[in-house]
């Protein structure tokens, strides 16, 4: 048996297993080279690296838009083409890669998530509707059901595209920079939803620069940079040592020296990463630290 063999037919590699995968472009170039890492059922993983770090190539292979010049993919257990034959494999993107000016009504999106599980002729039927209507009630969209999407918020158009996915029932979804133009309240929003979908089994690959959010949600952490360079639970992985690696020069990395214990801020672009002597800090663990401080003052 293969690795890539081995780790589809554990219960803990069942979910996504990349072995070895390079993929070059037309041009020569490598996308992405010798990558490996594995998610189990059940998982929030985050996909960290600059921009051109091989982060929308991996989703690509993933979904099979690119060839593998070299390894192996497995979702579910199964190949590339069966998962995506039975609609395990659901995508999210990113704002900009959609074309706002097409009229479309925020239900019709929702319902592109059924098309896989429809006939020739696409023609939905109840069990459909009911799918669309369930997905956009979770994502708290329903209200806008009939507007049409170029309308709607950043934050609303992410939400309406996590309402596809949940729609198709992917059982893998990946999401390309959810958080990119949403406030607070909707990143909040949509981090609920996804443990939500962690606890029923599913696999979320989330791409993300908003390294402060990261320890708070997401149990994995892959490093990438050309290929993956570290990947793991996010405790052994997202470490100030690895971003530096994933990272380079391009980090905005202060220090803040005070009497008790030196603070690293480490921001690649929206919520910053709190690194407090040397342990890396979760939002919820701060907010959590500073009430009971409170309580006992
Ligand atoms: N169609 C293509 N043809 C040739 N090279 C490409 C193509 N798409 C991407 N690349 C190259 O592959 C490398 C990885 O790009 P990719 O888009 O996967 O990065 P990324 O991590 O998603 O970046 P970003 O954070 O900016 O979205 C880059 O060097 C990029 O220039």
């Amino acid at each position: 048996m293969s690795t890539i063999d081995t780790l589809a037919a554990s219960p803990d590699g069942a979910g996504l297993v990349v072995q070895r995968v390079t993929v070059t472009y037309r041009n020569g170039h490598s996308g992405l080279r010798d990558a490996s890492f594995h998610l189990p059922l059940g998982t929030i993983a985050a996909l960290v690296g600059v921009n051109g770090s091989g982060k929308s190539t991996l989703f690509k292979a993933i979904m099979g838009f690119v060839r593998l010049a070299t390894g192996d993919i497995r979702v579910l257990g199964q190949p590339v083409a069966a998962a995506l034959r039975s609609n395990a494999v659901a995508y999210v993107p990113q704002s900009e890669e959609v074309d706002w000016n097409f009229p479309v009504l925020v239900e019709d999106v929702v319902m592109m998530g059924r098309y896989g599980h429809m006939g020739l002729l696409r023609r939905p039927k109840q069990a459909d509707h009911r799918a669309v209507e369930r997905a956009l009630a979770r994502v708290g969209m329903s209200d806008c059901r009939y507007r049409q999407i170029g309308e709607l918020s950043g934050g609303q158009k992410k939400r309406v595209f996590l309402a596809r996915a949940l729609a198709q029932d992917g059982r893998v979804i990946l999401l390309d920079e959810p958080f990119t133009g949403v406030d607070v309240k909707t990143e909040d929003r949509i981090i609920t939803l996804l443990r939500e979908l962690r606890d029923e089994g599913r696999v979320m690959l989330v791409s993300t620069h908003n390294l402060g959010s990261v320890p708070e949600f997401c149990d994995r952490t892959i490093l990438i940079k050309g290929t993956v360079l570290a990947h793991g639970t996010t405790a052994s992985t997202f470490n100030q040592a690895n971003l530096e690696q994933a990272f380079g020069g391009v980090l905005r990395h202060f220090m803040l020296t005070g009497k008790s214990a030196s603070i690293g801020v480490i921001s690649d672009d929206e919520r910053p990463l709190i690194i407090e002597g040397g342990q890396v800090q979760s939002r919820k663990g701060r907010a959590e630290r500073e009430r009971s401080d409170d309580d006992s003052a």
